[in-house]
């Protein structure tokens, strides 16, 4: 099912934060319908740094490429600011696309953008991002391919300034809306009551961040659509390896922590060794072939 299909589902559709194959193939497993590949994921995993700008176009269009090739679910992609302007814009959407991306994520902060649930952040003006909205359309090859517009401008200009400017991103074409870091449920019902009617409507989860966490379902009550859990995998995997790391440095040996692991068959059940080998010998050549 296309992605633009899935958000007119009555229900709302989850997309779990993947950052790499591994992930996503995880994610994929436990059915979810689309994937939302995290800017933050990236830098907090390949980098070891906080989502603060550091992450490149080509960072992330090679992360694409990797997912698609081993998973076909739906993938929504951020590409924080687009990576510079209204040009910059559009190769990023023409080259994400290509790659393999269901929906592109553009918002209006300054570059270097940081995690929208940091302080300090700076936005552009309204009249720029619609530009750069305007210049992703043009460039996207499928209207299947959605853009997702997000504005930072809560935090720094209040709540009417933000949804007047998702008001006029979604007049700019923009096919799915993005209000950063509400701070209640009342903003999150706020921008729902005010919104919803006219774009498909994303709320971020984000485990201590500015917005308190709701389940999908109470998301899609207020008028959300389409729900991320973006950084949740990497705050889990991050507490399983320090636990790991520690259990290794102390016991010298990966037994005590046994049960909380995949053992080698396990992790080859999940990768689909055995069937990947099968393929492989598909093509193998017969004794007489290798001969000749
Ligand atoms: C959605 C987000 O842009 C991301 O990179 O996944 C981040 C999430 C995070 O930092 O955990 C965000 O700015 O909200």
């Amino acid at each position: 099912m296309s992605l633009r299909s899935t958000l007119a589902l009555a229900e709302p559709t989850i997309a779990p934060g993947v950052y790499d194959a591994l992930t996503a193939s995880i994610a994929a497993e436990a059915g979810f319908k689309a994937l939302y590949l995290t800017g933050a994921g990236i830098a907090y995993t390949k980098l070891g740094r906080p989502d603060i700008g550091l992450v490149s176009m080509m960072e992330v269009a090679d992360t694409i490429a990797m997912i698609r090739d081993r998973v076909d679910v739906p993938l929504v992609v951020d590409a924080d600011t687009g990576f510079g302007n209204a040009l910059n814009v559009q190769r990023t959407v023409r080259l994400f696309e290509r790659m393999g991306a269901s929906a592109i994520q553009l918002e209006d902060q300054t570059t270097p953008k940081r995690c929208g649930h940091l302080t300090d952040k700076t936005v552009i003006s309204a009249g720029e991002m619609v530009g750069k909205i305007k210049a992703a359309l043009d460039a996207r090859l499928s209207a299947d391919t959605l853009i997702v517009a997000r504005t930072d401008a809560l935090a720094i200009e209040g709540m009417e300034a933000a949804i007047e400017r998702a008001e006029r991103y979604a007049e700019a074409g923009a096919d799915v809306l993005f209000v950063e870091a509400p701070k209640s449920s009342e903003q999150l019902s706020v921008i729902a009551g005010r919104l919803a009617s006219k774009r498909p409507l994303l709320a971020n989860m984000v485990e201590g961040g500015s917005t308190p966490i709701h389940a999908a379902a109470e998301l899609g009550t207020l008028g959300f659509k389409l729900v991320i859990f973006p950084g949740g995998i990497v705050r889990a995997l991050a507490f399983a390896a320090r636990a790991y790391y520690q259990s290794l440095a102390q016991a010298g040996s990966t037994k005590p922590f046994a049960d909380r692991m995949l053992d080698f068959n396990g992790l080859n059940a999940m990768l689909g060794t055995a069937d990947i080998l099968a393929n492989g010998a598909r093509y193998a050549p017969t004794d007489a072939e290798a001969q000749a």
